[in-house]
Order: C-alpha cells, then sequence, then structure tokens
C-alpha cells in the first residue's frame, strides 16, 4: 500500500485500512500497530493513510468508522482465528456492503482484491471471497 502498487477496483491506489476483529484478533493487529508508532521509518510511511480498528459490537461503530473514507480507496482487512464470530462476520458484511453500493456491479468483484482476510480456516475464507455479501 505504502508504494501506492496496490489498487482498488478502479484503479486508485488503496489509501487507509478498516481492521475489523475483536477480542484477541483486535488486540493483536492493535499491539503492532502500538509497538510500530514508535518507527520513525514506519511513520514516514505511514504519512496520508488511516488505520482505524472495528472491534466492538456498537451497532453505529461501523457508521462512525468509515466516516471520511472512500470505498475505492479503502482495504478491509478481516481478523477472526474462527471465522465465525458474529460480531466480526456482521461488521465485515456491512463493509461490504458499504463498499459493494458505493461501486459499479462490473468493479465489486474486481474490489474483492482489496479485502484480506486473516484466519485459521480455509473453507470459511475462501467462502467469503467467493460471496462475501452471503456471509452468515
Ligand atoms: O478470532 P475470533 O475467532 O474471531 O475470536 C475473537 C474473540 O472472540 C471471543 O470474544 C473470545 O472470547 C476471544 O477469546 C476471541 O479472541
Amino acid at each position: 500500500m505504502y508504494s501506492d502498487e496496490h489498487v482498488g477496483a478502479t484503479g486508485e491506489p488503496l489509501k487507509d485500512v478498516l481492521a475489523i476483529g475483536i477480542g484477541g484478533s483486535f488486540l493483536g493487529p492493535l499491539f503492532v500497530h502500538t509497538a510500530l508508532q514508535t518507527d520513525p521509518e514506519v511513520v514516514e510511511f505511514a504519512k496520508g493513510h488511516q488505520l482505524r480498528f472495528l472491534a466492538n459490537v456498537d451497532p453505529i461503530d461501523v457508521a462512525r468508522n468509515i466516516i471520511g473514507l472512500d470505498p475505492e480507496t479503502t482495504c478491509v482487512v478481516v481478523v477472526s482465528k474462527t471465522f465465525t464470530t458474529a460480531e466480526t462476520m456482521l461488521k465485515a458484511r456491512a463493509l461490504w456492503e458499504w463498499i459493494s453500493s458505493a461501486l459499479r456491479p462490473f468493479a465489486v468483484a474486481k474490489h474483492k482484491g482489496s479485502l484480506y482476510v486473516v484466519s485459521n480456516h480455509n473453507e470459511l475464507m475462501s467462502n467469503f471471497f467467493v460471496q462475501p455479501d452471503a456471509l452468515a
């Protein structure tokens, strides 16, 4: 992302990251993010980019966190060890709806390249990429 090599469906470089996960799947990424905040090289790379965490069950959490972000240039990372956690799946689905309602249908499939999943459940992860809007 920092090199502008990763682009979304419209060809715009991905700029910001929304990380979805609760419990350990939030605290792990937060730990790495916090640890790197004092590294001058990382601080320089991070200029112009935002990382936001969706980590609680507040129903308006998604609405609050997407303010100011552009779905064309936002990368979504879903972190879940089991890939079955209801709150995480709900937020993943809400963000996919946010992205797909903002993009034209032909672009939605291409934009799946800006979705990343961190999990140890391969089958559920694969289903997510085939049909993310049908997450249970
Ligand atoms: O990583 P996941 O499978 O989505 O689980 C996320 C979290 O779910 C629950 O809150 C558990 O109590 C936590 O221990 C776990 O870290």
